[in-house]
């Protein structure tokens, strides 16, 4: 039986984690804790899945870590600089194992590898991610981390800069770029998470889209995280490739 703790109980993901785990065979949960609660409730967890928030998840992982507790990570906001905190935080405290994935979604792990393949065969490539309304950050971590795949693999590839005449904008027209990559964040009420990876050639394009439904959909992502998490190989795992087999 593994021992699972949630961060994040009370929110949209947070109290979806705290269902699946409740209802399988071989998870348990320990506590479920949100913003008012003590940590100390989750002592005991093997596995804490943390959905909290991007100014707080740094400071759960360092209490995780020197609690020795194995973390699987679904909040958002971890770029290079938090991700090298993150290998400090590991280097310096033996035990635990941490997981971070910008996204649980079977299908949106393979919507990212799809555009990585995808990026060195475009001249353009743009990324628009669509999301409801109550999202804190933009672009998604999910975009952040997509356009981070195709980045790297236009340099590999040695592509220029995609092409763009535009010298007249209005601030924001032309979204923000993450790795030369241009990212378009929509906030739309009645959507979940959704996002299309448009590239475009001499007389072809590709678009690539994704669209988680409900938060259900992130689940068996999860589970695999916390059933796999204490035996991977790397202190620190980012994405859910690797437990895919991609
Ligand atoms: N990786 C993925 O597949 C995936 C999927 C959906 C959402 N997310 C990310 O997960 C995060 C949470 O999303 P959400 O929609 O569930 O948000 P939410 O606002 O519904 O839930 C966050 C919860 O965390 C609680 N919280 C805040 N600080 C806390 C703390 N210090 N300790 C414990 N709980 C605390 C809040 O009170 C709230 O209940 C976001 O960063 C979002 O982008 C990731
Ligand atoms: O609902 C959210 O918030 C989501 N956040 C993740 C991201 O930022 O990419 C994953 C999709 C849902």
């Amino acid at each position: 039986m593994i021992k699972v703790g949630v961060f994040g109980a009370l929110g949209r993901m947070g109290s979806e984690v705290v269902r699946a785990v409740e209802a399988e065979a071989d998870t348990e949960l320990v506590a479920g804790i949100d913003s008012a609660d003590e940590r100390e409730k989750v002592l005991g967890a093997d596995v804490v899945v943390d959905f909290t928030h991007p100014d707080v998840v740094m400071d759960n992982l360092r209490w995780l870590v020197d609690h020795g507790i194995h973390a699987v990570v679904g909040t958002s906001g971890f770029d290079e600089a938090r991700l090298a905190e993150v290998r400090a935080l590991l280097d310096a405290r033996p035990g635990a194992n941490v997981l971070i994935a910008p996204n649980f979604g079977i299908a949106a792990v393979l919507m990212m590898n799809f555009a990585a393949k995808a990026a060195p065969h475009f001249e353009s490539a743009e990324i628009i991610e669509l999301h409801h309304p109550n999202k804190a950050d933009a672009p998604s971590g999910t975009a952040y981390r997509t356009a981070e795949l195709i980045g790297a693999a236009r340099a590999e590839a040695g592509l220029d800069a995609a092409p763009d005449a535009t010298t007249s904008e209005l601030p924001g027209a032309r979204g923000t770029q993450v790795e030369g990559v241009r990212v378009h964040a929509l906030r739309i009420t009645g959507m979940i998470a959704h996002q299309e990876v448009v590239f475009g050639t001499h007389g072809e394009t590709l678009t690539i889209r994704h669209d988680s439904m409900n938060r259900e959909s992130f689940m068996p992502g999860v589970l695999l995280g916390i059933r796999r998490v204490a035996a991977l190989p790397d202190r620190l795992t980012l994405g859910l490739e690797s437990l895919l087999g991609l």
